[in-house]
């Protein structure tokens, strides 16, 4: 049964017209490796941990500020949003078509809270805390490419065109702010688009960020604004001691006008010197150490990168199944052609070499997990084949073949075709981001041991569900398998309101 919304009635849960306050046990265990009578052995001792969660109730009017706004994603989720809060509808050669949020978390998905009567009970994710409406979203951005977002939806060529028609009246007049190119850093081939450009220094250019980001606040009349990267991707930066390894030697080569500042760098230095998250959803180091340092220092939530929508999401679920299965992945080859100006982008050597990074990185974790399947060291063969085929446009064709070792020297191969429709898939996860970015900065907390309160750690774990090379904290873990990403999103967004987390063990049942 579904239900659309719920109350918690707890004495550890309290609600008040700014805040609900929540005291949460966080089970957890604690390991020691200890000589006990003669031999070490591995103890482990179940631990509760008391926490603190605030969260406050006050949804702002946020303001969404995409780098690459005039692109594919941006476009396609502004069009989708406009086209759900007008309620619009549109003839397709087989329905009218209804605007939804479908391929969104936050929206589209439902979280268990129970069972009532012998049913199952399921309420939205929304419902877990309360969110920005995102109807309610005043959208706004950059691009290299001056086209009107009316021209820019025509351009990526997503929608259906009776839908686009209905659409132009909203989008004509939203024109992107000129955006930071620099030439070496994406494929040539971007070159003939880009008539919006932000003159000056480096450091003029982050200024002049900066200043767009205030006068957007100001003209919109935000409470709050999000900051996220879906521009070309980039080619990988130099990291470099000296030039970017410190907060120091960033801002140094800033002032230096070195031209090894990537553009996705100077709008996240933009972004943290404002204190407005900042999210990269494409693969490149835009997080280089120095801005890591700069965003810990002052606080300001960084996330990233690589939106996850497709052929890498289905694998984080498909190596997790068969590994946690005690199947043994051995070869795994990702292919994918794609004819849409992302493609075209990627179709240069230093740019799939930032895509390749992070569609192969993906499986680490899992095969980390398990000892019996993988010796020190040993890993899956692991093939990532990116093709620009034009034609196809955005809707990209990617062919998988996950070939493993089963029972007494059994092979086992998995071939699958994915038709993935990029930006239909990459909008909705651009919207989670910005929402759970926004969210996570009005939640505070402490545990038992800490005396004050405080936010999340500024490089934001939380979203790293909906990326496919999670941005953590220097020295915690990467994890990638999406069932474990969404309940540690999930179980954190319960503790905040006095929820246990989900275990599927309904005992009562048993
Ligand atoms: N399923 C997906 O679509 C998906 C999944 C993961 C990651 N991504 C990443 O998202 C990004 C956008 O994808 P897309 O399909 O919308 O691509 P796109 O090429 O259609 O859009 C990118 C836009 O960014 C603009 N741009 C480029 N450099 C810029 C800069 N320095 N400043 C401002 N604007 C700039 C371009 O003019 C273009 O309009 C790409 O990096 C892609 O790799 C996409
Ligand atoms: O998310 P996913 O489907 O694994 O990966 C996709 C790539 O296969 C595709 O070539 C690229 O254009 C998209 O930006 C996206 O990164």
């Amino acid at each position: 049964m579904f239900i659309e919304s719920f109350k918690v009635e707890s004495p550890n849960v309290k609600y008040t017209e700014s805040e609900i306050h929540s005291v949460y046990s966080y089970e957890t265990t604690e390991l020691v490796h200890e000589n006990r009578d003669g031999t070490y052995q591995w103890i482990v001792k179940p631990k509760s941990l008391k926490y603190d969660f605030k969260t406050d109730i006050h949804v702002p009017k946020l303001g969404v500020m995409l780098v690459g706004w005039g692109g594919n994603n941006g476009s396609t989720l502004t069009a989708g949003v406009i086209a759900n809060k007008q309620g619009i509808s549109w003839v397709t050669k087989d329905k009218v078509q209804q605007a939804n949020y479908f391929g969104s978390l936050t929206q589209a998905s439902t979280i268990r809270v129970g069972s009532f009567n012998g049913e199952e009970i399921y309420a939205p994710f929304k419902s877990l805390l309360p969110m920005v409406n995102p109807d309610d979203i005043v959208f706004g951005g950059w691009d290299i490419s001056n086209m009107n977002l009316a021209d820019a939806m025509g351009r990526a060529r997503v929608l259906d065109i009776d839908l686009q028609k209905q659409l132009i009246p909203y989008m004509e007049s939203m024109v992107p702010l000129p955006g930071i190119f620099d030439p070496d850093f994406i494929a040539a081939n971007q070159g003939s688009r880009a008539n919006n450009i932000i003159k000056g220094t480096k450091k003029e250019q982050i200024d002049q960020i900066i200043k767009d980001i205030r006068e957007f606040k100001e003209a919109n009349k935000v409470d709050k604004v999000v900051v996220l990267w879906t521009a070309n991707t980039e080619r990988y930066s130099n990291v470099i001691v000296g030039l970017n390894d410190t907060e120091e030697n960033l801002f140094a080569s800033v002032e230096r006008n070195e031209a090894e500042i990537s553009p996705s760098t100077l709008f996240a230095i933009a972004c943290v010197l404002e204190n407005v998250p900042f999210i990269n959803g494409s693969p490149q180091n835009t997080f280089v150490p120095g801005l890591i340092d700069l965003a810990i220092r002052r606080n300001s939530l960084i996330g990233g990168d690589d939106f996850k929508s497709g052929q890498t999401k289905m694998k984080s679920v498909l190596v997790d199944f068969l590994v946690g299965a005690g199947i043994k992945p051995t070869s795994i080859v990702s292919y994918n052609h794609l004819g849409n100006n992302d493609g075209m982008n990627l179709s240069a050597p230093q740019t799939f070499r930032s895509k390749e990074i992070s569609k192969s990185n993906v499986v680490d974790d899992m095969v980390a997990s398990n000892a019996i399947l993988y010796e020190a060291g040993e890993h899956p063969d692991h093939v990532v084949v990116i093709k620009y085929v034009p034609y196809v446009g955005d809707s990209k064709r990617a062919m998988d073949e996950y070939t493993s070792e089963i029972f007494m020297g059994g092979t086992n191969t998995i071939v699958l075709h994915n038709t993935c429709e990029d930006s239909l898939l990459a909008a909705p996860i651009i919207l989670d981001l910005v929402l759970l970015a926004e969210l996570s900065t009005r939640i505070q907390f402490k545990a038992e041991a800490e005396g004050k309160f405080h936010s999340f750690h500024p490089v934001a774990t939380i979203l790293s569900y909906l990326t496919k090379a999670p941005l953590v904290p220097p020295g915690t873990p990467v994890v990638n398998a999406l069932a474990k990403q969404r309940a540690m999103l999930e179980n954190i967004l319960r503790a905040c309101i006095g929820l246990a987390p989900e275990n599927n063990m309904i005992l009562e049942y048993k």
